[in-house]
């Protein structure tokens, strides 16, 4: 442990600050000494290279044989060749003159109403980004209020539809999926199709997509022949973790109000610092080494995101899958199994010291935790509260307290500290952490840019329907009661679990199903059936 000065001192020499930004990144509170730092030279010295090439248009996703160009998104003049670089200025040429013909009112309704709401239907890449955003930079009345449906949950789109009500007539759809064939988002659309047609709208003149512009996309398909108002472009070589700098996020974000172009000149900036081959003057390098001292490259410690400002509550989310869904890898580069990651969660601070940080400060040591101090408490001035003292005050003191009752007691902390929470720190953060991640990555030898775990339980969830179809042919052809027993036996006998639970489940939603009999004995319910 060190005394105050001397940590005054190792705060000094490791801090990062860069002036345009007016960011900072500490890692002074991570254990590792120069010996540590010094080994992990060589590690660097090939992360950088590897970077810059996946920069220049290297085949960076070898499983899917895909470049990984998210980092041309904010400077298109980087991209590796004329057409990528033509695409990605359209594309944003395209979003702001949208955005504009839809706050001017020179696009409007099938009625001639200016929109009023946005109804933003994705998941997981195409929902999570776009949801950190708004949540971070939305204003009190924006243009465009933007409402999520990001899951194929009735009661969740019930309520997002009810919460828009009547604005439904003047609501612009966006449909987000990459791909065009998540399922979650298509039970979306179709649940919000049916909405309007049941106001008497016209879907497709409310409904915009942001997919692949190609025949992989289902999203496209239905957008070209029913003939929707728009359609946006996502590029391959950009995943849906790294998209929100694409149209998946800068659509939605530009129809809020939301400065864009603020957000991708930080980003940009950012990218420039990030790019510099030397730890301590890069301030996603010095992340990347706080974490892997952290978890001894292997994720041995959980990432805890705190950001002390109400309106970052959703970075963590955020990140969650940036770095969870890039990191959390099975095998390496090399084909080995090295099943890894970094966990990552939190809220925001102080709020989170209410919950769950007493485990922190004296519980399992299974992680560490990442500030984020933002220095402007709010616009304007603060009342006081008692004598020079106000709530920032409070929210600045409960930061610096909590990150010294953690170190002393052993617990490890980085701090990264911005003057206030602007288009311009958000598109910069978003970057931070899209490089902190590409290095990282190459520091423990995986591939960030694929999620081949991705589809191991989407498969699952197919044959699960499908099962139900055979269940369901199964009881309306039986004209008396069978257990369930023996509809396994007539389906599939090895999925009798599965098969009870799609029958409890079609029970609880009166589709007909009934069970009768003692339900701690599941295999002898006698199952009805009943138009
Ligand atoms: O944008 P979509 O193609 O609909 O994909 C939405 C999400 O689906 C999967 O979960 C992928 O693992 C995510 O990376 C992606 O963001």
């Amino acid at each position: 442990m060190m005394d105050n000065l001397q940590l005054w001192q190792r705060y000094q020499d490791w801090l990062y600050y860069h002036e345009g930004l007016g960011l900072y990144v500490d890692i002074s509170r991570m254990g590792f000494d120069d010996d540590f730092y010094n080994n992990l030279q060589p590690k660097f010295v090939d992360a950088f290279e590897a970077v810059a090439k996946l920069e220049q248009g290297a085949i960076a996703n070898p499983d899917e044989k895909r470049m990984v160009g998210h980092y041309w998104l904010r400077n298109a003049d980087i991209a590796p060749n004329q057409e990528i670089k033509k695409e990605i200025n359209d594309s944003l040429t395209k979003i702001k003159a949208f955005a504009t013909d839809i706050h001017s009112g020179k696009i409007t309704t099938p009625n001639g109403e200016k929109f009023t709401d946005l109804l933003s239907i994705g998941i997981g890449g195409s929902a999570l980004g776009p949801q950190f955003v708004s949540s971070a930079l939305t204003t009190t009345h924006p243009p465009l209020k933007i409402h999520f449906i990001d899951n194929t949950d009735p009661a969740g789109i019930d309520r997002t539809l009810a919460e828009i009500g009547d604005k439904l007539k003047t609501t612009l759809v966006l449909v987000i999926s990459k791909s065009g064939g998540t399922p979650e988002t298509r039970n979306g659309m179709l649940e919000a199709k049916k909405a309007y047609e049941d106001k008497g709208l016209n879907f497709s003149d409310y409904a915009v997509a942001i997919t692949m512009m190609d025949s992989s996309s289902k999203l496209y398909k239905v957008a070209q022949e029913d003939k929707w108002l728009e359609c946006f472009a996502m590029f391959d070589w950009v995943g849906g973790r790294t998209s929100e700098l694409s149209a998946v996020g800068l659509l939605p974000a530009a129809l809020e109000g939301i400065d864009i172009q603020g957000m991708l000149d930080g980003a940009r900036e950012m990218d420039i610092a990030t790019r510099i081959p030397d730890v301590k003057k890069n301030p996603a390098a010095l992340l990347a080494l706080g974490w892997y001292y952290a978890g001894n490259g292997k994720g041995e410690k959980d990432m805890v995101i705190l950001p002390y400002k109400d309106s970052l509550l959703l970075f963590s989310r955020y990140l969650q899958q940036l770095v969870m869904e890039s990191l959390g890898k099975e095998e390496d580069l090399d084909g080995n199994k090295v099943y890894q990651g970094i966990a990552v969660y939190g809220n925001k601070g102080s709020t989170d010291q209410h919950a769950y940080v007493q485990q922190l400060r004296e519980g399992v040591a299974n992680f560490f935790v990442t500030f984020i101090e933002v220095l402007k408490d709010r616009a304007g001035n603060s009342l006081e509260l008692e004598p020079n003292t106000t709530s920032g005050d409070y929210l600045s003191g409960l930061l610096q307290g909590t990150r010294k009752a953690l170190y002393d007691n052993g617990r490890d902390s980085i701090t990264v500290t911005v003057n206030e929470v602007s288009p311009k720190i958000v598109g910069a953060l978003i970057a931070l952490y899209e490089r902190a991640v590409s290095i990282y990555a190459y520091l423990i030898n995986v591939n960030a840019y694929h999620q081949p775990g991705v589809e191991a339980g989407k498969k699952a969830a197919a044959s699960i329907l499908d099962l139900q179809q055979k269940v369901l042919e199964v009881v309306k052809s039986s004209n008396n009661s069978l257990t369930i027993t023996d509809i396994a036996s007539k389906v599939d006998g090895q999925e009798i679990e599965a098969i009870y639970k799609i029958l409890r489940h079609l029970e609880a939603n009166n589709r007909g199903i009934t069970l009768k009999g003692d339900r701690t004995m599941p295999s002898k319910l006698i199952v009805n059936y009943h138009q």
